[in-house]
């Protein structure tokens, strides 16, 4: 396909996507199946340009004065990917597969796209009915913020020390040119190409032996900050895939005890082949028998650290995710902290006396976040959340003296794309005092 085809194919797949109210995941998928000619780095190339389009789906459609998917396409075009209004009208040529040729108010408009004057919502590119909470999260950085979530996101991986080591793995992966994560001690970073794609990992031989696990750096530092230490015993309450289980077992050196649960079935099946292909010995999946079942009974006040890697909205991960920012809506908030205060109650029961309950979510909004440890604090009065600074003193070297990452209650630590390089994570930690 050539790139004008592209281009014709990405307004195609976001007015499928806007008219039907899809994930973008599927209309792609839908795309896909009924275009069998298009190869898979045609398709690659239309998916990156639709999620470009979504990231800056109010800053395009504000340049451009309308928020069609042409124009929302051809706004992304400067502002995702800083194409100048001649080369977008050598795209759009009207020729065969092309897109119709920009009228004269597109090429203005694509010739000075200005968002000095305009909104947050529109300028850090987020729905309005967030404003309050997120202005509450960033203060008078929330544009800038925004507009950090609001970008491409590299890919990043952490190393499985369980069968090598970051500067073993980083020259067996040489070719698709990877550089030490910043602030992660395991990590490695790839940088998405031009189209906005990043390599595909999993089908590298060192992703099957189990080398590394696909990890935003983020994740990895949060998941390092609970205080989990080799020997303990561990339960990870919202296991899902097994992505915080895998660095857990790693951090522990495969010692002490991992029990790993999920209230989702289907959410926790792919945790066994994750398990044996990282070389994990340590963890124990505790799987529901159904509504109701309480597969951890047997462990109720004697647990060392619980781990609530909470459901939420995952806002933090709006950069690689950009079609779910438009698809939020206030009742999955709602129902997000109701869950986030069932599955802190349901940890409280398992902690020992000095124990603790590490809580995190990819969310940035304080409702998700301090809001939810305070209520917490609040419930259950013997407990008390340890002191943000302790979390920094654990933190690698780059982060320790950050005190600017202490969340705005000051009840935990909030990392972001702005702040960290990373996705949009929180962390807290609650200890049982009696
Ligand atoms: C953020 S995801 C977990 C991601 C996972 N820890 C990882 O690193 O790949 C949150 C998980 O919480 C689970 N969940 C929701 N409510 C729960 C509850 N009351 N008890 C246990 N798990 C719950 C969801 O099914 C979901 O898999």
């Amino acid at each position: 396909m050539t790139p004008s085809a592209r281009l014709s194919a990405a307004i195609e797949v976001l007015a499928d996507i806007e008219a039907r109210r899809r994930p973008a995941p599927d209309a792609l998928k839908d795309w896909g199946l009924a275009h069998r000619f298009a190869g898979s780095k045609d398709r690659a190339a239309i998916a990156s340009l639709v999620y470009d389009a979504l990231r800056r789906r109010a800053s395009a459609a504000y340049i451009m004065g309308e928020g069609s998917p042409r124009a929302v396409l051809l706004g992304s075009l400067v502002l995702a990917r800083g194409l100048d209004a001649a080369a977008i009208a050598a795209l759009c040529t009207g020729e065969r597969f092309a897109p119709e040729p920009l009228s004269a108010e597109e090429a203005r408009r694509l010739a000075d796209p200005d968002l000095s004057d305009a909104p947050a919502a529109i300028a850090g590119d987020f729905p309005d009915w967030l404003a309050e909470d997120l202005s509450a999260a960033f203060g008078d950085r929330l544009v800038e913020e925004m507009q950090a979530l609001a970008a491409r996101a590299p890919i990043d991986i952490r190393t499985n020390t369980l069968k090598t080591e970051r500067a073993r793995l980083q020259p067996l992966l040489a070719h698709l040119n990877p550089e030490p994560t910043h602030h992660a001690p395991t990590g490695l970073r790839f940088s998405a190409g031009e189209d906005g794609r990043g390599p595909t990992l999993q089908v590298t031989p060192e992703f099957l032996k189990g080398l590394f696990e696909i990890q935003d750096e983020g994740s990895q530092v949060v998941a390092a900050l609970v205080g989990v230490a080799p020997g303990m015993q561990v339960v990870d309450l919202c296991a899902g895939g097994g992505g915080k289980t895998l660095e857990l077992a790693a951090l522990m050196d495969n010692s002490g005890q991992v029990f790993a649960t999920d209230a989702d079935v289907r959410r926790l099946a792919p945790i066994h082949d994750r398990l044996t292909r990282a070389g994990v010995r340590n963890v124990q999946v505790r799987t529901p028998k159904g509504r109701g079942d309480e597969p951890l009974a047997d462990l109720t006040g004697k647990i060392d650290l619980v781990l609530v890697d909470a459901p939420c909205t995952g806002i933090g991960t709006w950069r690689r995710n950009p079609d779910t920012k438009w698809r939020v809506r206030p009742g999955a908030l709602d129902e997000r902290m109701k869950e986030q205060d069932l599955v802190l109650d349901r940890a409280a029961k398992l902690v020992k006396k000095g124990g603790r309950i590490g809580y995190i979510t990819c969310s940035v909004l304080p409702r998700e976040n301090d809001a939810r440890v305070a209520a917490f604090l609040e419930r259950h009065p013997g407990f008390v959340s340890v002191d943000p600074g302790e979390l920094l003193a654990l933190a690698p070297d780059t982060l320790s003296e950050r005190d600017d990452l202490i969340s705005p209650a000051g009840l935990g630590l909030q990392l972001s794309p702005l702040r960290t390089g990373t996705d949009g994570f929180y962390c807290a930690v609650l200890e049982r005092s009696r």
